[in-house]
């Protein structure tokens, strides 16, 4: 495979001589005809087709978040210089072709590729610069087939995203591949089926022979994400559960890894999601609530805005992903966060109790406390969870001061399933696995200055993602659906004058536009907050293709409407229906609504 040859990210969208190559990474992603039609008349054909070509692909840049607290930026940026230099941010950055407008020869000093964000508010953000998708020719030994292995879909993503392939991932092998070997690196895409679904149509293990009668042979023409080096052989991958299956040595994108690299002190987070935090403006001293917080990418953002002074409140319903959020919290050496385990819907507080600081009566605080290589998380009920040495997240021990804590207990084979999947896929960095967490009652009304509400939504703006038909009209009404509900819970929770903002990752009209138009129909207290406009158009330059609009309001009575106001009128009426926006100039991926709130009814005032 030669990846000498490398086509700019505009490039991707025009149909390339190499396109008509079976190594190559040409994705298209399918759609169900009626949600594509829907987008269609969202954002025209020709945007949305563009809209499309580009979720596919991944991000050309990595953004990386500077914990302040901890180090500089400068500080930062030189450490990722050197590690570049050293290559050991990346082994396959080597190579890496620079367009001629910006020099060759600066790629190997790295000050090409890591780079600071040129805007004020801004200025703890950093990008490394990755390239692709490059032509891929795959080459066997003479005479024989190429040997080949297939991915599952998820595990491709990552891959596009600089990771390896791990075990849990892989699909299907050719024979007799051994550790050491050469193989193509292919993806298996789930295919429409007789009964209107869709399906992979793999049994993981299955043999590739290297002929058309492969499966998915024709489908995977246009899918292969790389080329690597077998790290074990082919019964190696399908006897054991976990481990490097192979090193990718080519990509059709290269973009750095940053696993363990410079832990606590970075903080890989895409642009528009750093900007959501900013778009709050926390306030040291403040109290701050994250709604739907894991894996708390904007929990520690907001944290370290306020300097780590003041008390955000970080919610979300996983047990796991909210021992996450206080793993990452203690990593960044962050003291502010309180993360409890409740349901966003049930999270206002409705009874005449004492005045609730978000702490259940059966516990006390929950504590993580790092001993050199080790993690350990303590509640109130004695569990402890141990995560000793890198492997930590395969190897977590419970223990409790309970003598007898199992005695009896039931085991579902429901539990037993989640287990071996555990075991199979190992934790990830936000499942921190066995422990309690602390659940919480629910808060008074008014209990906060600001409220993120960084809603669970249809992530149709994330990238790289190569299937969509699962989302269908329906599924995305349901969401906004839901997105409103939350909301209702958002409104009560700020304090009149309070800040609330709303995000989501989705180019759905209906979860963003949708929820704006929901929000200024049902409380005429909120209004549209003035918004730095720079911050809008820092994002739609980051983000390669995608634009990014941002809504912010403020309270009707000040004199700072915003440019945006105009935008949002010309939403559909009546609000909550999936009618496609007429007029649309921008598209979302993330959607910042920043709403001020006047004085709200549940205090019995009159609103203004
Ligand atoms: C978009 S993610 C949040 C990402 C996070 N704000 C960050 O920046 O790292 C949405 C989160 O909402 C959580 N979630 C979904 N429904 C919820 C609910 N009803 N209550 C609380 N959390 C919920 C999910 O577990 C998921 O972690």
């Amino acid at each position: 495979m030669d990846s000498s040859s490398s086509a700019s990210p505009a490039a991707a969208a025009a149909p390339a001589a190499a396109a008509t190559d079976r190594y190559t990474f040409s994705p298209r992603l399918r759609w169900q005809p009626e949600v594509e039609e829907y987008f269609v008349s969202a954002y025209g054909r020709d945007h949305f087709a563009r809209i499309s070509q580009a979720l596919a692909h991944p991000s050309c840049y990595s953004c990386i978040r500077v914990n302040t607290l901890k180090s500089s930026t400068d500080a930062v940026m030189q450490k990722l210089l050197n590690l570049v230099n050293q290559n050991e941010l990346c082994g396959e950055m080597n190579g890496l072709e620079i367009d001629e407008q910006n020099g060759g020869e600066q790629a190997h000093e790295g000050s090409y590729l890591v780079h600071k964000c040129p805007y004020s508010g801004l200025e703890n953000v950093l990008f490394v610069r990755g390239s692709g998708p490059h032509v891929l020719h795959c080459a066997g030994q003479p005479g024989q087939p190429i040997k080949e292995i297939i991915v599952s879909r998820k595990c491709a993503e990552s891959v596009l995203r600089g990771a390896q392939v791990y075990v849990p991932g892989v699909l299907a092998c050719s024979s007799h591949v051994e550790k050491g070997d050469t193989v193509a690196v292919s993806v298996a895409i789930e295919q429409p089926v007789k009964d209107n679904g869709w399906a992979v149509g793999i049994t993981r293990g299955i043999v590739l022979q290297g002929l058309q009668s492969d499966a998915q042979y024709e489908e995977r023409k246009g899918l292969y994400i790389g080329q690597g080096i077998a790290a074990m052989s082919r019964t190696g991958i399908f006897r054991v559960l976990h481990g490097v299956a192979v090193e990718m040595t080519e990509r059709a994108y290269k973009l750095p890894s940053f696993n363990d690299v410079l832990e606590g002190e970075i903080f890989l987070q895409n642009l528009p999601s750093i900007v959501a935090a900013r778009v709050l403006d926390p306030q040291p001293g403040e109290r701050i609530l994250d709604m739907c917080a894991a894996p708390g990418g904007k929990t520690t953002a907001i944290a370290i805005l306020m300097r780590d002074e003041g008390e955000i409140v970080a919610l979300d319903r996983s047990h796991n992903k909210v021992m996450g959020i206080l793993k990452l919290a203690d990593e960044m050496g962050l003291s502010c966060i309180k993360a409890y385990k409740l349901d966003a819907l049930k999270s206002v507080r409705t009874t005449n109790e004492a005045r609730n600081l978000g702490v259940a009566d059966n516990c006390s605080e929950a504590s993580v406390t790092t001993e050199e290589n080790s993690v350990s998380c303590h509640t109130a009920t004695g569990a402890k969870v141990t995560n000793a040495g890198e492997d930590s997240s395969t190897t977590t021990v419970m223990q409790t001061d309970d003598p007898k804590p199992d005695a009896g207990r039931y085991v579902s084979k429901a539990d037993l399933r989640k287990n071996l999947r555990r075991m199979r896929n190992g934790t990830g960095r936000s499942n921190c696995s066995g422990g309690r967490v602390e659940d919480s009652k629910g808060f008074f009304p008014s209990s906060f200055d600001r409220v993120l509400l960084d809603a669970p939504c249809s992530a149709l703006g994330l990238r790289p993602r190569l299937f969509v038909g699962e989302e269908t009209l329906e599924s995305l009404r349901k969401n906004a659906t839901y997105q409103r509900r939350m909301f209702d819970q958002a409104v009560k929770l700020v304090r009149p004058g309070g800040v609330i903002v709303y995000s989501t990752c989705t180019i759905n009209p209906g979860e963003n536009e949708g929820l704006v138009r929901y929000a200024l129909d049902t409380y005429k207290f909120l209004s549209l907050g003035s918004q730095c406009r720079k911050l809008l158009k820092w994002s739609l330059y980051h983000m390669d293709l995608l634009l990014y609009l941002s809504a912010t309001m403020t309270h009707a009575a000040s004199t700072a409407w915003c440019h945006h106001i105009t935008q949002i009128e010309t939403l559909p009426q009546p609000c909550g229906t999936l009618d496609p926006p007429q007029c649309r100039t921008a598209l979302p991926t993330i959607m910042h609504l920043r709403l001020i709130t006047g004085v709200l009814p549940h205090q019995a005032a009159a609103p203004l």
